[in-house]
């Protein structure tokens, strides 16, 4: 069942003249990754500061359907901002209780949780480092543990894999994930697009502080995505192009490209091959959401 944590309805905000976000609506729901995206200046952190209470809209609501009295609940939210900051002097552990203590939360709890998260992120024994000698990522580490500490019922991810190595970006990936495996609302801004299709059920896609695209990232797929088929050392003289099928054909190194007009699924197409036709691989795909966020952010549409 859909148990939505937050409605945003109908927010606008400019800044002087400059309409910053124009008219969004949007939910976040318990045990779903929602990601807000968009291009630089989209109005995604103006969306973020509205949700936390740090702007107020112009007009429309922020509500929570929290079980609180307050109307931002702040103790059940959790931000990991994208201004990356922790009090360079104290130490890992006294930075982490903290944060876990201006969310009201309890301190041995908060204790325990910590030590468990320091171990899930590869911290273990840091306890009592301070935040000035850690890596940039190591540091990055203890921030999402800070945002997590208290067991938030809505967490806001503002570019958490930003700087961040491979390596590292899976042990988010994975943590992510299991927070809302466990019930956690989640809204990510993130510009990873690779990591956003696999890792996001919704999509919230925004430009010039308007809505593009709000949808799951299959629908999105469906509507704006058509087929592509890859053959790698094919032959090159074959006429794929000869048919209504095909919208164009990419050759680039070794690899031949078939693009297909929408709706149309390229199996039959395949399948109509003359039996010679040589090929060592062949990979059928759909255009990855990357291409598909560059052209609508392109204005180009589908
Ligand atoms: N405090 C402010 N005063 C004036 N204009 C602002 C202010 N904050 C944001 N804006 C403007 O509002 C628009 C949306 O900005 P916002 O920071 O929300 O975008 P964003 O999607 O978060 O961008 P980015 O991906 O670059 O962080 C931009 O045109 C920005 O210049």
């Amino acid at each position: 069942m859909n148990e939505v944590v937050v409605d945003i309805k109908n927010v606008k905000k400019s800044f002087r003249t400059k309409k910053a976000v124009n008219d969004l609506s949007l939910s976040v729901s318990r045990g779903k990754i929602t990601g807000i995206l968009g291009p630089n200046g989209a109005g995604k952190s103006t969306m973020i500061r509205m949700l936390m209470g740090i702007m107020i809209p112009d007009s429309g609501e922020v509500i929570y359907h929290l079980d609180s009295h307050e109307k931002i609940p702040r103790s059940r939210i959790g931000f990991l901002p994208e201004e990356r900051g922790l009090y360079k002097n104290e130490k890992v552990m006294d930075v982490i209780l903290y944060l876990a203590d201006l969310k009201d939360y309890d301190k041995e709890k908060a204790k325990q949780r910590a030590l468990d998260l320091l171990v899930r992120f590869g911290l273990e024994g840091h306890e009592k480092s301070k935040i000035e000698e850690l890596s940039k990522g190591m540091a990055q580490k203890v921030q999402f543990i800070g945002a997590i500490i208290h067991e938030p019922e809505f967490l806001i991810l503002d570019e958490p894999f930003s700087g961040l190595d491979p390596v590292s970006q899976d042990v988010f990936k994975e943590e992510i994930q299991a927070l809302a495996d466990n019930g956690t609302a989640i809204l990510l801004s993130a510009h990873q697009m690779n990591i956003v299709e696999r890792l996001c059920d919704e999509i919230f896609l925004i430009h010039k502080g308007e809505k593009v695209v709000y949808d799951t990232v299959n629908n999105i797929k469906e509507q704006f995505s058509n087929y592509k088929c890859v053959l790698v050392n094919t032959d090159t003289t074959y006429p794929f192009n000869e048919d209504e099928r095909v919208e164009r054909v990419e050759v680039e190194g070794n690899q031949t490209t078939i693009h297909f007009h929408q709706d149309v699924h390229p199996l039959s197409y395949i399948r109509s091959f003359p039996d010679d036709l040589h090929w060592d691989e062949l990979h059928i795909d759909r255009k990855s959401l990357h291409d598909i966020f560059v052209s609508i952010a392109k204005g180009e549409g589908s």
